[in-house]
C-alpha cells in the first residue's frame, strides 16, 4: 500500500450527544490503532471548574471570558492514561462530577470561550506525534476539524444513553441523571448541531451494539475511508 499522500496526524473527528460512548469508544479506537486521543469536553469541563473555583458567576459572560486569562490548562493525548490539569491541580476526576455536568453548558455557550478552546484543540492536534489522533466532542466534524479525512457521528437512543450514564454513576439517582443529560443536550444543541450528521459525516448508531462492536464499527469506518491506516 502507498502512504505517500497521507497527511499526519491522521484526524478522526467524532461527535455525539452525552452518553453516546464518544469518550470510551474513541479512547479504545485510539489504543487499538496506536494513535492519540483528545477529549475536547474535558476542556469545557475544566474551564467550568476553574470559573467556579475562582468564584465567577457562570451567568456573567464577561467574567467567564476574563477567566480565560488565568486558565492554565493541560491535557495529554495518550489514550492509555491521560490526566487533566488546571494550574497545579489535577482535575481529572473532579470535572466528571455531576455538579460540573450541570453547569458546563453555561461556559460552552459563550462564543469567545469556544473560539479560544477551538484554537487550543487545533494546536494540540497539530502537535500530535503519533500517526493519527481521534478527537471527540460536539463540533469536531463541523467546526474544529471539518476537513478531517474521517468524520463520524456516534449516536444511541436517549433511553440507552441515559441508562449507560446512570450505570456509570453507580445506578444512583437514575431519574435525576437522565433529566440532567436531557437538559444538557438541549442546552448544547442551541449552540452546536450534534444530533444529526452534517454532509459527509458517517453515523454509527450504537443503540444495539455492545462496546466492542461499537469500537469495531468505528474502526471499520476508518478503514473503509482510508485504506492506508492499517
Ligand atoms: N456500545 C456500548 N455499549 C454499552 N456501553 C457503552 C457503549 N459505549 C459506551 N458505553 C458505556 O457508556 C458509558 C458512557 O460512555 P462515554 O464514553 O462516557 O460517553 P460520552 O463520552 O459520549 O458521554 C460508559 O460507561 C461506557 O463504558
Ligand atoms: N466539542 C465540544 C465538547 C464539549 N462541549 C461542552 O462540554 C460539555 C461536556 O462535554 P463531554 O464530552 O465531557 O460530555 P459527555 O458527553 O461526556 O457527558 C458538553 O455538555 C458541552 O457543553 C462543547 O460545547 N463542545
Amino acid at each position: 500500500m502507498n502512504n505517500v499522500d497521507v497527511v499526519y496526524p491522521f484526524v478522526v473527528a467524532l461527535d455525539g450527544p452525552a452518553g453516546s460512548g464518544k469518550s470510551s469508544v474513541s479512547k479504545q479506537v485510539a489504543r487499538e490503532l496506536g494513535w492519540g486521543f483528545l477529549d475536547t469536553g474535558a476542556a469545557y469541563r475544566a474551564l467550568a471548574w476553574h470559573a467556579e473555583a475562582s468564584g465567577v458567576d457562570l451567568d456573567d459572560e464577561a467574567s467567564v471570558i476574563a477567566c480565560l486569562d488565568s486558565f492554565d490548562y493541560g491535557i495529554g493525548t495518550d489514550p492509555a492514561g491521560y490526566r487533566v490539569r488546571v494550574g497545579g491541580t489535577d482535575v481529572t476526576e473532579a470535572i466528571r462530577d455531576p455538579g460540573i455536568s450541570a453547569v458546563v453548558s453555561r461556559v460552552a455557550r459563550v462564543p469567545d470561550v469556544r473560539r479560544h478552546l477551538i484554537e487550543l484543540f487545533r494546536s494540540i492536534i497539530a502537535a500530535e506525534h503519533r500517526g493519527g489522533i481521534v478527537v471527540e466532542g460536539r463540533d469536531i466534524t463541523t467546526v474544529v476539524a471539518p476537513d478531517a479525512p474521517v468524520r463520524i457521528l456516534l449516536t444511541a437512543s436517549e433511553e440507552v444513553r441515559m441508562s449507560r450514564r446512570a450505570a456509570e454513576l453507580g445506578g444512583r439517582d437514575a431519574a435525576a441523571t437522565g433529566a440532567q443529560l436531557r437538559a444538557r443536550d438541549e442546552a448544547d444543541s442551541k449552540v452546536v448541531e450534534f444530533m444529526t450528521a452534517a454532509d459527509g459525516v458517517t453515523t454509527v448508531d450504537s443503540s444495539d451494539l455492545d462496546f466492542d462492536a461499537t469500537v469495531a464499527a468505528v474502526i471499520g469506518v476508518i478503514r473503509d475511508s482510508q485504506p492506508v491506516t492499517g
